[in-house]
């Protein structure tokens, strides 16, 4: 039996000012893990954009389940500068500190975001998405600033601890994509 489907996208033409990517049509299914694979401005982001409402929708149309909460992860989150905001604090805000972070995560919450490193900044922001309780989970380029062992840490997180999640996830590392997603779609302008 088929999954239900938690996002329908129908021939959709994003964009802003004028239309960059599409027609795109693809289902993501409750519990997989669909990447979206384009080259570099074929409009990846711009269709995650148009998902959560922050790109134009020119023609098709997109669905998505009644109730359903998205969590997205920018391709270049915003960090709030010389705030006093802590790790703890950031995954408050999101949900995410109701279950239990993996290791990498766990020791940087006291600390504050505005001091961590780039790539401590990307997999918290990451984590808070993941951890939360949203049902769909968008990814924008995740791997961004993350050293080789980060990024095995996120696809055991993806694979094992955080199993059965509905992500929807851009990259460009082909490792990544092929060790965490079930299928591929690709996307153009
Ligand atoms: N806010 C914006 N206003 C107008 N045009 C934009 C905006 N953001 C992106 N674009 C344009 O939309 C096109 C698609 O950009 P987008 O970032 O969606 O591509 P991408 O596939 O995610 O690229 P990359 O792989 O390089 O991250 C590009 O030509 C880009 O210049």
């Amino acid at each position: 039996m088929k999954s239900e489907a938690l996002l329908r996208c129908h021939g959709v033409v994003a964009g802003y000012e004028h239309p960059v990517v599409g027609p795109v049509t693809f289902e993501l299914f409750r519990g997989e893990v669909l990447g979206l694979l384009g080259s570099n401005g074929a409009g990846k982001s711009t269709l995650i954009k148009a998902i959560t409402g922050h790109a134009r929708i020119f023609r098709g149309r997109l669905e998505t389940a009644p109730g359903i909460e998205l969590a997205h992860h920018r391709q270049q989150p915003v960090r709030p500068a010389e705030c006093p905001l802590s790790g703890h604090d950031l995954v408050t805000l999101t949900g995410a500190s109701r279950q239990t972070p993996p290791p990498q995560i766990a020791r940087l919450l006291d600390g504050r975001v505005d001091q961590l490193s780039g790539g401590q900044f990307q997999i918290l922001q990451i984590w808070a998405c993941l951890g939360s309780g949203a049902e769909v989970v968008l990814l924008d380029e995740p791997t961004n600033n993350l050293d080789p062992a980060t990024v095995e840490a996120l696809v055991n997180l993806i694979r094992k601890d955080q199993a059965g999640r509905t992500i929807l996830v851009v990259s460009h590392e082909a490792s990544f994509i092929d060790a965490i997603c079930s299928r591929v779609v690709s996307v153009s302008a």
